[in-house]
């Protein structure tokens, strides 16, 4: 079965692959349709449902997912927040979210400016494509945890609900 992963950013890709390693995985460049820079929990999810939908309905009897990256208040501290959706060939929708990190307030200030997290975090780690490569999360856990082992723990926690309601429709049924 063809997996179809709504981004080219390799982070996203090769998570996918990792999980789903026996399928065929592809990347498509489709719209999130929410901001470039998702500011909540709930626009960084539709960013990924969006996502997921577009790619599921690309092409006959394939999955489709979306990985969408963003950041969130818990009271006044902001965080890195991370969604993943998974629909379907029957358009059924999993969704499942990721670990979060603390960002400290000079990148909040820059992101309230408008500037998105990935050309922020390049300037602050004196890195290039970080975006791409260890991610924000790898720079504030000393690349303890990649971006990529970080999306490929969200692609296990939605495999994971496949298989369980999978399991639950053959008891049931
Ligand atoms: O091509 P796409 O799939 O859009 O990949 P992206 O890197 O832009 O990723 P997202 O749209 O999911 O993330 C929204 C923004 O947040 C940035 N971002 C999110 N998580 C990040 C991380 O862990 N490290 C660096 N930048 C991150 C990202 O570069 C974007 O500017
Ligand atoms: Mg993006």
């Amino acid at each position: 079965m063809k997996f179809i992963v709504g981004s080219k950013n390799p982070t996203k890709v090769n998570a996918v692959k990792e999980i789903f390693h026996h399928e065929v995985v592809v990347g498509l460049d489709v719209p999130s349709n929410v901001s470039a820079q998702p500011f909540s929990d709930e626009e960084t999810m539709h960013g990924a449902i969006n996502r997921a939908k577009q790619c599921a309905a690309s092409e006959e009897n394939c999955f489709g997912i979306g990985l969408e990256g963003g950041v969130m208040y818990v009271d006044d501290q902001l965080y890195l927040c991370n969604w993943g959706a998974l629909v379907s060939p029957d358009g059924t929708v999993y969704t499942a979210s990721g670990a979060r990190v603390v960002l400290p307030k000079e990148i909040e200030l820059e992101l309230k400016q408008g500037v998105e997290l990935g050309g922020i975090m390049d300037r602050f780690a004196k890195r290039k494509g970080v975006s791409k490569k260890e991610g924000a999360i790898g720079i504030f856990t000393n690349d303890l945890l990649s971006r990529s082992e970080m999306f490929a723990q969200v692609m296990t926690l939605l495999k994971g609900q496949l298989e369980y309601s999978r399991n639950n429709e053959k008891c049931s049924g």
